[in-house]
């Protein structure tokens, strides 16, 4: 593969807009895992449109209905797929605004196409001809426990519910999540599963540690390598932590899949040695993502190979068009 000068540039100049897909629950950590790529390309060529925005009724309206945000129906998925066909021809768009303050509509604003677009909810990709659109899919799929612990704590916090009304979402949800959301995790180009730690729930939860599994269809080659070092000397740091690192094959949604299972806490040396290869990779420098940090998490490192992995399909498509 040829190596751009700086891969940052090449995007910038080209007409290309690359649409990444994430879908998962309400709080499942979408956000979290994709935060990497806005760091490493700038929020003037990386910008994201969640998928709430296209409800079609408010709150008050669901409830009185007797239905959730999670059946298909309640989204207007035919003005999304538009908007993003727009969007990728590079055309401005006007988007609904939801609101989730009081569960209201705002009013509707312009978007204008940045090169990367992480669209992100329930169902970015819930349609063939939606996933059709897409570069990059995402399936976030943290275990029920894990899952209703972070959205309780997110829903009070930041959107004004108490704990008896989330858990009452929470079950009237369930059947809807199965039924509407969780089918698009059969299609995703990687799927990340998260439950707590073996190494102590509430240590883990204390320190943000997780199980994080880093799944994939088993391909035939990748695009280009990247060296996960481990430097020896470093297991025997008297700061060092307990983690572990495997890889499995497994067969979910009777997909054989290749999985990355990373539980505890890392050496950041570790992280610093692949953002060095994705800099010569790029040209892109410095990138120092996880600056300051005293330990290294599944969850950075899962976000890490997901942005090599999209670097990589974008630098791909730069190459085939060239060609
Ligand atoms: N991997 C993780 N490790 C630790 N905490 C996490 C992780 N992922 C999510 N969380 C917790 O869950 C909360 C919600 O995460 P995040 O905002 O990424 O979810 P989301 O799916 O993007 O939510 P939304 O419903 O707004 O789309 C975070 O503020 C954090 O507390
Ligand atoms: O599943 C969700 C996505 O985050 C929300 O529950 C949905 O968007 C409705 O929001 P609200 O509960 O604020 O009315």
């Amino acid at each position: 593969m040829s190596q751009p000068e700086n891969f940052r540039e090449v995007i910038r100049h080209s007409p290309l807009v690359y649409l990444i897909g994430v879908a998962g629950d309400s709080g499942s950590g979408k956000s979290t895992f994709t935060r990497a790529i806005s760091d490493i390309f700038g929020e003037e060529l990386v910008s994201s449109i969640t998928v709430d925005d296209y409800h079609l009724y408010d709150r008050k309206t669901r409830s009185e209905m007797g239905i959730t945000p999670l059946l298909h129906t309640a989204n207007n998925l035919k003005l999304l797929e538009e908007n993003l066909m727009d969007l990728k021809a590079g055309r401005t768009i006007q988007k609904p605004v939801y609101l989730h303050d009081h569960g209201t509509f705002g009013e509707p604003e312009l978007f204008s196409p940045t090169k990367f677009i992480i669209i992100e909810g329930l169902h970015p990709y819930a349609t063939k001809s939606l996933r059709a659109l897409y570069d990059y899919t995402i399936f976030v799929d943290p275990e029920r426990d894990v899952k209703y612990d972070w959205k309780i704590r997110r829903d009070m916090k930041k959107r004004n519910y108490d704990k008896n009304e989330v858990l009452r979402e929470i079950l009237q949800r369930e059947p809807d999540y199965f039924q509407y959301v969780f089918p698009q995790r059969e299609v995703a180009d990687a799927v990340i599963q998260i439950s707590y730690s073996s190494y102590g729930k509430e240590e883990g939860e204390k320190r943000n540690v997780y199980r994080v599994m880093l799944s994939m269809p088993a391909q035939e080659y990748c695009f280009e390598d990247i060296e996960l070092n481990i430097d020896l000397c470093d297991l025997f740091k008297k700061s060092s932590h307990d983690f572990s690192l495997s890889c499995i094959s497994h067969t979910p949604d009777s997909r054989n899949m290749r999985a990355l299972v990373v539980d505890g806490e890392l050496m950041p040396d570790t992280i610093h040695k692949i953002e060095r290869q994705i800099e010569f990779q790029t040209g892109i420098s410095p990138i120092n993502i996880f600056r300051g940090q005293e330990h290294i998490t599944g969850t950075d490192l899962v976000r890490l190979i997901l942005s090599w992995q999209i670097i990589n399909g974008r630098i791909a498509l730069s190459n085939h068009l060239d060609q």
